[in-house]
C-alpha cells in the first residue's frame, strides 16, 4: 500500500517551470533517493511536500492523507530534515528534543520516552545530555534525524543531509537511515551522490522538473555504473551534469 503519493503535480517560478507533471508512488519500509542534478526540482518537490509551498496541480498524499485539504494529518506523519540546521546550539541534544517534542503537543513523559528512543536509534543515546556546540556535524544531523522521528511519522523527508560531511560521518548516517527504512519507515533521501544509494533501494531520477526514471538502484545501473545510468538518463544530448559525483570524487 502506497504511504506517499504525488500524483501528476506540476509547479511554477512565474514562467519558469519547476516541476512538469511529476508522480511518484512509495510503500512503506523502503529507502527512495530523489537524485537530480543541481536545478532539477529537488527542493521545490520538498517545499511542496512539507506545504512550505502549495500548488493547485496535482494531488500529494501522506499516509493516506490529501495534503491540501487534510493538511493537519498529512503533516503529523511526516517527519523532516531541512538542507539547513535548525538546532539551538547553546542547549543540550535533550533540551533540543524536548522543546520539539512540546511543539509536536506531547506530555513531559512521553517526550522523554519518545526522545530517549530516537536518540538510541540513531547511536545517540550516550550524547544526550552534550550540549549541540560541542557536537561534531555527523553527531548534529543525527540528532536531527532522531528529532523528526519523536512523533513518530510514516515518511521521513531529508534533503541532501550530507552535505558538507567528511566520509565517516556519510556513511554512518546513510547506515541509520538504511535501518530505519528496514524498520518500516518509509525513507525519501534527496541527494546528488550516487555512493548514498544502495543497489535495492528505489531510485526517483529527476531532471529539469521531471521524473526520467523510478526503480531500484540495481535495475537503473543495469550492466553498467549507477553513475553513468544517471548521467546518460539526465545528459540528454549536453554535458553531463557537474554534480554527479560520489563523495570520493566531490572531495568529501
Ligand atoms: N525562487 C525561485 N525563483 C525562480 N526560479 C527558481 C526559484 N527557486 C528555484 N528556481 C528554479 O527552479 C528550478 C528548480 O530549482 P530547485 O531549487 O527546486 O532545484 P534543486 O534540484 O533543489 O537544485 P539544487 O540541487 O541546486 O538545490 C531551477 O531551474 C531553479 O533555478
Amino acid at each position: 500500500m502506497s504511504v506517499f503519493s504525488v500524483e501528476d503535480v506540476s509547479y511554477s517560478y512565474g514562467s519558469r517551470k519547476a516541476l512538469d507533471h511529476v508522480s511518484i508512488e512509495l510503500g512503506a519500509g523502503r529507502f527512495c533517493a530523489l537524485l537530480g542534478p543541481n536545478g532539477a526540482g529537488k527542493s521545490t518537490l520538498f517545499n511542496l511536500l512539507t506545504r512550505l509551498f502549495v500548488t493547485s496541480e496535482g494531488r500529494i498524499r501522506i499516509a493516506g492523507h490529501d495534503i491540501a485539504r487534510e493538511p493537519r494529518q498529512a503533516l503529523a506523519r511526516l517527519g523532516v530534515v531541512f538542507q539547513q540546521p535548525t538546532l539551538d546550539l547553546d542547549m543540550s541534544v535533550e533540551r533540543n528534543l524536548a522543546y520539539f517534542a512540546g511543539l509536536q503537543g506531547l506530555s513531559g513523559k512521553q517526550a522523554r520516552m519518545r526522545s530517549a528512543a530516537a536518540l538510541e536509534r540513531l547511536g545517540m543515546a550516550e550524547r544526550a545530555r552534550e550540549k549541540v556546540r560541542a557536537l561534531n556535524g555527523g553527531h548534529r544531523r543525527r540528532m536531527e534525524i532522531a528529532r523528526a522521528l519523536i512523533h513518530e511519522p510514516a515518511v521521513l523527508l531529508l534533503d541532501e543531509p550530507t552535505v558538507g560531511l567528511d566520509a565517516p560521518s556519510r556513511a554512518a548516517i546513510t547506515d541509520h537511515v538504511h535501518d530505519l527504512a528496514d524498520s518500516g519507515l518509509l525513507v525519501f533521501w534527496a541527494t546528488h551522490l550516487v555512493d548514498e544509494i544502495r543497489e535495492e533501494d528505489e531510485v526517483v531520477v529527476l531532471n529539469k522538473g521531471r521524473v526520467l526514471a523510478q526503480e531500484t538502484a540495481g535495475q537503473l545501473a543495469g550492466s553498467g555504473s549507477l553513475t553513468e545510468a544517471f548521467v546518460r538518463l539526465t545528459a540528454s544530448g549536453e554535458a553531463p551534469p557537474p554534480s554527479v559525483l560520489t563523495g570520493a570524487e566531490a572531495g568529501r
